[in-house]
């Protein structure tokens, strides 16, 4: 009996430590799964941090409530913008309104956007007046980065701006270069605005190339004006700050009218462009005869004639032949002439580098002969010169804004897709790192050939890099140095009595001089002949 009570005991004692101890592993599981399960979710947590987690936004300047830093500023935007990179870094970071603008200002930052990520930033982020254009939107300029772009990138540079086509239309831009002496001869010693003259026959040397193998005489001249004018009203409307750029949401109101009269202004040149294509057409294949009695093809005629050849997959229609003649004359003109401009002051600015460039154009041309262009090949100097003006004035001081398609890192700072990226060549090619005497005007040291401006550089890109690089290079080339060497070759030039040339730049759609440069010319080449 006592046995069985004790084994009954002992059972109840058993099945009690047995019960005990089921629980004590019942509440040791539940801890060591909780624990598991929190130390799983916090590495998990961690692990996607660590993957999501992007580079920080670029600094920034402080700004206020939704205008972000618009009211600060200033209108010369790329001496404000070095000073900002001076202050914050290479890449700094913007609030204009509702959109983002980064500013780039290093060899490195440039290098990583215009070669490293080329692709990615070979958009443009289209300025909302430039959509009101008709051809806007189907320029090569503002193209976005596709087969169309592609397209009409290889039909300017290759087919229009070839060697070829350009020596060909040679004569239609000897053509004005040559009135452009006859006008200057006539006013000799009296006061003339350098640069007004430098426009025009900029203007007139591109639309000739462009159609004046089509339209003559006083037809010509007056087209020539009246493109002027339109021209200049665009560049008006173009520099007028725009509500809609900065607030993309109330562009449908055009609250400031400019969409509007941007509108009117393209209907002018449709108008104008369909008449010289009309005429054009109807001398069917005919040519014209330049002063020297040669056959002169133009642009015009050689785009109808590729546009008739077809390319089934990316045809060119005849909007992006009005577009391409667009992108000649406005691509072309301000960016040269301006350029052109720049290189007379700093020239008469310092007598030397005009003696010598003088001297050198006397040697390979003569004074007893008329500069040619088949000249401008044999004379360094005066290409150090040119070299030098776009270092220190590059005509577009903040490249044509690059617009990134997808978020991306760089100089250890996030990109946002579809931000505006400025990339501050002006300051770039006065940076004191790269620079001997950054600020000081002296063509000698692109005498030894360091730097040239193929966009392999980025201590030296006046012209852009990667695939945006500047479509016109070949012809701003020819312009820049047939002008140039016939304006020194042909006369001394000096400034009105008591006056000092005065090199403040002026920030603009292309940059310019502050106060226009007036200057004297009086003939150097003894024969009158050489004027006519
Ligand atoms: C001194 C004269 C010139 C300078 C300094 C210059 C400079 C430039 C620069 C910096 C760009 C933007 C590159 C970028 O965004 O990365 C550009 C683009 C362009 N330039 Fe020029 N340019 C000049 C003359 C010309 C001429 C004469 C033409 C036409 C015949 C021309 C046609 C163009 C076109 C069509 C583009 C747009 C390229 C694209 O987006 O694919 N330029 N130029």
């Amino acid at each position: 009996m006592k046995l069985t009570s004790n084994i009954l005991q002992n059972l109840r004692n058993s099945s009690f430590n047995i019960r005990e101890t089921a629980e004590i592993d019942g509440i040791s599981i539940t801890l060591f799964t909780l624990c598991a399960t929190f130390a799983l979710i916090l590495y998990s947590w961690k692990y996607t941090k660590s993957k999501t987690t992007k580079p920080p936004s670029p600094p920034s300047p402080p700004g206020l409530p939704l205008v972000g830093n618009l009211p600060f500023l200033d209108p010369e935007l790329h001496t404000y913008f070095a000073e900002l990179a001076r202050k914050y870094g290479p890449i700094v970071k913007l609030r204009l309104g509702n959109k983002m603008g980064i500013v780039v200002t290093s060899p490195s930052t440039a290098h990583e956007v215009l070669k490293q990520h080329d692709i990615n930033f070979a958009n443009r982020d289209v300025p909302a007046v430039t959509k009101a254009l008709s051809y806007g939107p189907y320029d090569i300029v503002w193209s976005p980065y596709g087969p169309e772009w592609r397209m009409l990138r290889k039909v300017c540079v290759i087919k229009m701006l070839s060697n070829t086509t350009l020596d060909s239309v040679y004569g239609l831009r000897r053509r004005e270069v040559r009135e452009m002496v006859s006008y200057m001869y006539g006013r000799a010693g009296t006061a003339v605005d350098v640069g007004e003259q430098m426009f025009l026959t900029t203007l007139n040397v591109i639309t000739n190339m462009s159609w004046g193998g089509t339209v003559q005489g006083s037809e010509r001249a007056n087209l020539g004006a009246e493109f002027r004018q339109v021209i200049s009203e665009i560049t008006q409307q173009l520099v007028k700050p725009n509500i809609s750029e900065f607030y993309p949401s109330l562009a449908r109101f055009d609250l400031q009218g400019i969409a509007k009269k941007m509108k009117g202004l393209s209907w002018k040149i449709e108008k104008m462009l369909d008449k010289v294509i009309d005429q054009r057409l109807e001398m069917d294949g005919e040519s014209v005869e330049n002063n020297n009695g040669k056959e002169c093809k133009d642009f015009l005629q050689f785009l109808l004639r590729l546009k008739e050849e077809g390319d089934s997959k990316t045809p060119l229609t005849m909007i992006h032949v009005k577009a391409l003649l667009m992108d000649m004359v406005v691509g072309g003109s301000e960016t040269t002439s301006n350029s052109i401009e720049f290189a007379m002051a700093e020239v008469m600015n310092k007598q030397e580098v005009m003696r010598r460039a003088q001297q050198e154009l006397e040697e390979v041309v003569g004074k007893d002969k008329i500069v040619e262009e088949s000249h401008i090949h044999k004379l360094p100097y005066l290409y150090a010169v040119m070299k030098e003006v776009l270092r220190l004035h590059p005509a577009l001081p903040l490249l044509v804004p690059h617009c990134p398609s997808e978020t991306c890192t760089v100089g250890g700072y996030t990109i946002p897709k579809g931000c505006r990226v400025f990339v501050n060549v002006w300051a770039i090619h006065r940076d004191p790192s790269v620079w001997e005497n950054p600020l000081e005007f002296n063509p000698d040291r692109f005498l030894n050939g360091k730097w040239d401006y193929s966009g392999s550089d980025f201590s030296y890109f006046p012209f852009g890099s990667g695939r945006r690089i500047c479509a016109g290079i070949a012809m701003a080339e020819r312009m820049f140095m047939y002008s140039i060497a016939t304006l020194l070759h042909s006369f001394d030039w000096k400034l009105p009595e008591g006056e000092k040339v005065d090199l403040t730049e002026k920030f603009g759609i292309v940059l310019k001089l502050k106060n226009p440069l007036v200057a004297i010319p009086t003939p150097r080449l003894s024969d009158p002949t050489l004027y006519e």
